[in-house]
């Protein structure tokens, strides 16, 4: 095998990258990027290792959402703490659920390229390159907005650093306080159609809290209520950003991308001979693959000893997008071989992406009962199997957008034009994810007896 270096990746075949016009103005913005500061430190990234190795052992449990495409155009206080404080409200059930610590990471500060199944758009006969996310081009449709514009690499590292700064910001200053994120809990269960199936399980976590208070543990003398950890994660798709980001760590001697503390490889971009795995390899950051349906067991062996060649657990996560009427058919044979060649993998559910669907209306959706019907079977799969269920992987905003139907609240097509504001694919709302964690806390708690 050839030596790794952050360029390697370029001699191979590479999917999903955009047709830049001008190759000299794309690498002087990457020149631009590769001297610019980290967007993360290696040591928030090794810290973040040993949390997903606890996954990993069946000690922990992964949370990690935010937007499916981040956009210039949403870039607001208001949106990132709405799903800062969604992700927070989340792990806090999640944690009394499954009475084990959540590792917390948000697909923000970063999430900003998207890979497509088609390389054009067409809207009442005209064709134009599909968008490709706010990082390559814009969502507009028009001739010129569709052109990728290098510039858009440096506004998406700039808009990342923003993101980063209020979310370190939020984890330390108080907005991820226990009692504060289970008073907005006990509000969302009160208003709650469902609130009877709801509200026992956020009587406990507040019983739980006036308990330590009592006992002296107040946000005041401990920063365990306080504060909380939040890392950060994006697909790696566009590879010339990446590479930019990738520094040699003085500590260690390793190579980290430091564009985000976790990054992932797409569904469309994991081939074993491509330019993705061949960057992945090199990189010392915890690492996902998505894992669709035609992943066959013997290459799925084949990838994880690409990519995680020692077998060090919280390496590697396998992310698993199937669809609620596949996952059934296709999981059992990948865990039991991962289980029988003793490969120490992350196990986590993206149950989004195998169930987006067409409304009659036209707008792109997913329905809250075929999502929690994929995690259900993910959660039966790992049982029947023996292997630990250790994370979900959700597209979802703290926002009250309408964009995926059903939930307590009975979202159906003809509301979905509301507040569609999504620039790629639909993401479960505030209402819907957090009844979603409510339900997982559930499932969790059965899957850790
Ligand atoms: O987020 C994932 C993909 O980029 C997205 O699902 C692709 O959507 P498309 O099928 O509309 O191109
Ligand atoms: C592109 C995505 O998913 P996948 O690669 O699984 O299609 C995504 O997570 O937004
Ligand atoms: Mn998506």
């Amino acid at each position: 095998m050839k030596p790794w270096s952050p360029n390697s990746w370029r001699d191979l075949p590479i999917q999903q990258q955009p047709n830049y016009r001008d190759a000299e103005q794309l690498s002087n913005v990457e020149a631009q990027l590769n001297s610019a500061p980290p967007l993360v430190f290696a040591e928030e990234t090794r810290s973040l290792y040993k949390y997903l190795e606890n996954v990993c052992e069946g000690k922990a449990f992964l949370l990690q959402g935010g937007d499916c495409a981040e956009s210039f155009s949403e870039f607001n206080a208001a949106s990132i703490r709405d799903t800062f404080k969604t992700l927070m409200q989340m792990a806090v059930v999640l944690t009394y659920g499954g009475k084990c610590p959540v590792v917390k990471i948000a697909r923000m500060a970063g999430q900003y390229a998207k890979p497509r199944s088609a390389d054009l758009e067409t809207i009442d006969g005209v064709s134009l390159p599909s968008y490709r996310g706010d990082i390559v081009n814009s969502f507009e449709f028009t001739e010129d907005a569709r052109i990728p514009d290098p510039q858009r690499l440096m506004q998406a590292y700039h808009h990342s650093a923003a993101t980063l700064n209020l979310l370190r910001a939020f984890a330390q200053g108080g907005l991820a306080d226990l009692h504060q994120v289970n008073r907005w809990n006990m509000s969302f269960v009160a208003a709650n159609p469902l609130k009877n199936k709801y509200q026992e399980l956020a009587d406990r976590i507040q019983d739980a809290l006036q308990f330590m208070e009592v006992c002296g543990i107040t946000s005041g003398n401990s920063a365990n209520i306080r504060e909380t950890e939040l890392f950060t994660s994006h697909e790696a798709l566009l590879l010339g950003y990446e590479e930019a980001l990738t520094r040699r760590d003085h500590l260690s001697g390793d190579w980290y991308d430091c564009s985000a503390h976790f990054v992932w490889i797409g569904e469309r971009t994991r081939q074993l001979d491509h330019a993705h795995i061949e960057f992945f390899r090199g990189i010392k950051n915890p690492i996902g693959v998505k894992v669709g349906p035609g992943m066959d067991p013997d290459e799925l062996i084949r990838l994880i000893d690409a990519v995680n060649p020692d077998n060090i657990p919280g390496r590697l996560t396998l992310i698993t997008r199937m669809g609620a009427d596949v996952l059934p058919e296709k999981l059992p044979a990948l865990v039991r071989k991962v289980q029988q060649e003793g490969r120490k993998v992350i196990w986590s559910s993206d149950p989004m992406h195998g169930n987006t669907e067409k409304a009659s209306n036209g707008y792109k959706t997913r329905s809250f009962d075929n999502i929690m019907r994929e995690i259900s079977q993910f959660f039966a799969v790992h049982k029947a199997e023996g292997s630990y269920p250790g994370g979900i992987h959700l597209e979802m905003t703290g926002q009250h957008v309408t964009e995926c139907t059903g939930g307590a609240y009975g979202l159906c097509e003809e509301d979905l034009a509301q507040r569609y504001r999504t620039q790629c694919d639909p993401r479960l709302n505030a209402d819907q994810v957090l009844e979603l964690g409510f339900l997982v806390a559930d499932l969790l708690k059965d899957a850790r007896k």
